[in-house]
């Protein structure tokens, strides 16, 4: 990934402040900085160790349901912080909160140091968010939208290279009700970024992409994280939070049950797991049946998946000695695993929940 290089050095090396429309002429991952970067806009970032987003004690309730229950947030300048959690968390409450359209019961939430209900209209140019459905302006053709969405803003990218950065070129004139869900996904996330926010929100970015446009997104979003915007970013795919993230929050039930980067979370639980997999045969009696004869200290689950998981020291013996218990009962192995904690062991382990698939 690139280095950092601030707004002023970017210009200062430049000699003049860089045009967007330059990178159109540039190799696709040359230039970044250059074209993210605002131009002569009023620099606003606060002196350094400010946060760009800080969240403490936030609570929101609908009737009985507590949806957020207590959270506390801190996304440092210049850096992605992923909310990772299962369906219903309280992901996308949270960010509806920081992105001003919804009111918190309780708890303090400052967006760029400002409050993001009361001081709406300054942070408004200042943020970027992707809205569902077109938002203002769903019957307009797409590279419209993206003009009018850059029309708010004194210092926007060129409309055409982003939806070139995006793949859209080719759907300009396509009107957004009838691009494909995918379209629309990527056409929201322009929207969001032409403005040059310091700040993006983005909730679920890459939801129903395939794998091509989640990679031209994730691209798009490395640039902007190497160019020193401050990213919240909700995921159900660990994949995604482990690539891009600096910092990962798991919440579940509106809490923070673990924080930290990608490998610190993996870290947490430094034993190896031996996964299993069989057909043909009672999961629940092999599970007791191995959990038998495993030596003390050795635990013997069924993952959500239908895996039989061994955690403990998982040495040769132990390999040798679980393919001979399947082998004397004439049970064939599909397969055989042994590999260390992974983000979605640490998930599981924490929510008991599987992600979304
Ligand atoms: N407007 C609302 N009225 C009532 N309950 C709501 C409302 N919005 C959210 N909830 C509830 O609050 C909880 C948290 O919802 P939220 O959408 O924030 O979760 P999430 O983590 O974004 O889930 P998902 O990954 O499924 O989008 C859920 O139980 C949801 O049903």
């Amino acid at each position: 990934m690139c280095g950092r290089i601030s707004r002023r050095d970017a210009h200062r090396s430049a000699g003049t402040a860089p045009q967007p429309g330059d990178l159109r002429r540039s190799p696709r991952l040359l230039g970044v900085h250059e074209a993210l970067s605002p131009g002569t806009g009023p620099d606003h970032r606060p002196a350094s160790g400010d946060a760009a987003l800080l969240v403490r004690g936030l609570v929101k309730k609908f009737g009985d349901k507590t949806a957020v229950d207590g959270l506390d947030l801190r996304l440092p300048r210049g850096e992605l912080l992923a909310l990772l959690g299962p369906n219903g968390a309280g992901k996308t409450t949270t960010v509806e909160i920081c992105e001003g359209f919804t009111r918190p019961d309780a708890g303090e939430v400052r967006v760029l140091g400002l409050d993001p209900i009361a001081d709406n209209d300054a942070l408004r140019t200042r943020i970027g968010v992707m809205l569902q459905g077109g938002g203002a302006y769903p019957g307009a053709k797409a590279k419209e939208m993206l003009r009018l969405c850059a029309a708010y803003s004194a210092d926007p990218l060129d409309p055409e290279w982003l939806m070139d950065a995006l793949g859209l070129t080719e759907v300009a004139n396509t009107g957004f009700r009838r691009l494909s869900g995918g379209q629309q996904q990527r056409l929201s996330l322009a929207c969001a970024l032409v403005g040059r926010p310091e700040l993006v929100f983005l909730d679920e970015p890459t939801a129903g992409l395939d794998a091509h446009a989640r990679i031209m997104v994730w691209e798009l979003i490395s640039r902007l994280r190497a160019d020193g915007v401050s990213i919240l970013l909700t995921t159900h795919l660990l994949d995604e939070a482990e690539e891009l993230a600096d910092q990962i929050v798991i919440i579940d039930r509106g809490r923070a049950v673990a924080a930290g980067t990608p490998s610190d979370l993996v870290r947490r639980d430094a034993e190896r797991r031996l996964r299993l997999s069989v057909s043909g045969v009672d999961a629940t009696e092999l599970r007791n049946g191995l959990q038998d004869a495993l030596p003390a200290g050795y635990r013997c689950t069924l993952s959500p998946t239908g895996e039989h998981v061994v955690t403990g020291d998982i040495t040769p013996a132990v390999v040798s000695a679980i393919a001979q218990f399947c082998a004397d009962r004439g049970i064939l192995i599909d397969s055989l695993n042994v590999a260390s904690n992974s983000l979605q062991d640490v998930f599981l382990s924490l929510t008991g929940r599987e992600v979304r698939a």
